[in-house]
């Protein structure tokens, strides 16, 4: 059974319960000075948990993870409603308040980032709150419950419960006294999700979900630029991000010498022990994740892409795969269509910016897409015809916390990151009285 933590919020709580008498906002600066003093170990957690890179983790996510939850400490304290111009002789105004307890369920790939996405802007609306992380990666959620203890998040605010996502994920999903779920991970899970929503207590959800993101390079940028984006967009994080840039579309000018340099990195690009500072791409999750990937690189192969390199395991220990890239890709083919999560690309060629635009539409996800031109009415053009939640121009993973990023489609809804995040966790109530003889009206 799963035990809930008090439906009271943050601020009372400390009230209640006669706690040093610290808003949010306070707590949550502290818990961010905490994170940046246990770097270290957070960072080994990381990559022993998720076999991500030891030096991306205590470069990026751990002090990513201190600046969300100071980007929301700002907020925290200035979370207000609105006074209504009434029609009538009433007084009118709205309260922002927290929703109560939200329920976040987690994946395995950015335990620390995602925990930090979701847990923050919570925290700042003055919510309960429940973590479930992946089953693969629960160390570093449980080290961040210990982080927040001492930095005087009360008792019964913040609770990190492992388990499994059949199990304590679809607790959570159904319990009745849980009165959000934010989730993040596959779209099948999602669906579920959603479907626990809605025949238990329609708990509103938001959903962020898998992607396809397609990465557009027109002819007239730099082919050796264009050739280490593409590449870092697929292999960050071994292509273990939702916003991957798994479908990379060439325009013809320049099709030919990119996919030379393309293909001479892909060769270069080293990988191995998530500990080695030389290494730029770690073992994948787990057997499962490798099994799967390498089945979708099979697929790739029988449906008749040329694979120009990579496709293989790497060793006979561990879950190493070489990066892997298809060219003759058509848009039928499932490594087209699917969302493999892995060092996989399909690389494909195009004309003209509306044959572009045509095939980066050509998904039933939405979550990301990049543009590499120096043309700014084709990034004009090209970016507001593209339906997906976050669009990168000449850049690609550009995130920030003031940034909010999320689906179109079947890549979700609901934002994280930014202020846009924080309506997840509130609820607007309106506050209405008479008034009588008042000469404004
Ligand atoms: N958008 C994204 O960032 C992510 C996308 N994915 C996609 O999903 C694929 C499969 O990965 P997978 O790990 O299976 O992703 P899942 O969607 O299964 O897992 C995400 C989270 O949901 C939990 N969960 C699983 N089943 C349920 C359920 N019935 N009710 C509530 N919560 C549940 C998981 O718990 P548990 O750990 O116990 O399974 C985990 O915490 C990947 O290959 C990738 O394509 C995966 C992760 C992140
Ligand atoms: C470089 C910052 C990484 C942000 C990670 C966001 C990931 C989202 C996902 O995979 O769901």
């Amino acid at each position: 059974m799963l035990i809930l933590p008090s439906r009271q919020h943050v601020r009372r709580l400390i009230t209640v319960h006669g706690h040093v008498f610290l808003e949010p906002r306070g707590i949550m600066l502290k818990f961010a000075d905490l994170i940046e003093e246990h770097a270290e170990v957070l960072a080994v957690l990381e990559a022993l948990d998720a076999g991500k890179l030891h030096s991306w983790a205590k470069m990026g996510d751990i002090p990513g993870a201190a600046n969300t939850l100071r980007y929301y400490a700002g907020a925290a304290d200035k979370i207000h409603g609105e006074v209504l111009k009434m029609s009538r002789a009433l007084q009118g105004y709205t309260l922002r308040e927290p929703i109560g307890v939200v329920g976040h369920i987690i994946p395995w790939n950015f335990p620390t980032t995602m925990f930090f996405m979701k847990v923050s802007p919570a925290l700042a609306a003055g919510c309960t709150m429940i973590v479930k992380p992946a089953e693969q990666t629960p160390l570093i959620a449980l080290y961040f419950a210990h982080l927040a203890k001492l930095a005087g998040v009360p008792d019964g605010v913040l609770n990190v419960v492992p388990g499994f996502g059949p199990t304590a994920g679809a607790a959570i999903a159904s319990h009745m006294d849980i009165d959000k779920v934010s989730f993040t991970g596959s779209t099948d899970v999602g669906r579920q999700v959603m479907q626990a929503a809605a025949t238990s207590n329609l708990k509103p959800v938001s959903l962020e979900l898998g992607g396809k993101s397609p990465l557009l390079i027109f002819d007239d940028v730099d082919v050796n630029t264009a050739a280490d984006m593409a590449l870092l967009g697929i292999l960050f994080n071994k292509g273990e991000i939702c916003v991957a840039s798994s479908r990379v579309y060439v325009q013809e000018g320049i099709y030919d010498e990119f996919e030379k340099k393309l293909v001479e990195k892909a060769k270069a690009w080293v990988v191995g022990d998530p500990f080695d500072p030389a290494v730029r791409q770690g073992p994948q999750v787990d057997k499962k994740q490798f099994d799967r990937i390498l089945s979708y690189i099979e697929h790739g192969k029988r449906e008749g892409a040329t694979l120009l390199t990579g496709g293989k395991p790497i060793g006979k220990k561990g879950y190493y795969i070489e990066p892997t890239i298809f060219t003759n890709v058509t848009e039928d083919m499932l490594i087209a269509k699917n969302e493999i999560f892995g060092p996989v690309m399909a690389l494909m060629k195009f004309k003209t910016v509306e044959e572009a635009i045509k095939s980066a539409n050509n998904t039933r996800y939405g979550l990301a897409a990049g543009i590499m031109t120096k043309d700014l009415n084709v990034a004009n053009t090209v970016s507001r015809s593209i339906r997906a939640g976050i669009i990168w121009i000449n850049c690609y993973f550009a995130f920030d916390s003031d940034c909010p990023y999320g689906g179109y489609k079947m890549s979700g809804f609901g934002r994280d990151c930014g202020l846009e995040s924080l309506h997840n966790y509130l609820q607007v109530k309106s506050v209405v009285t008479p008034i009588f003889n008042s000469p404004w009206l």
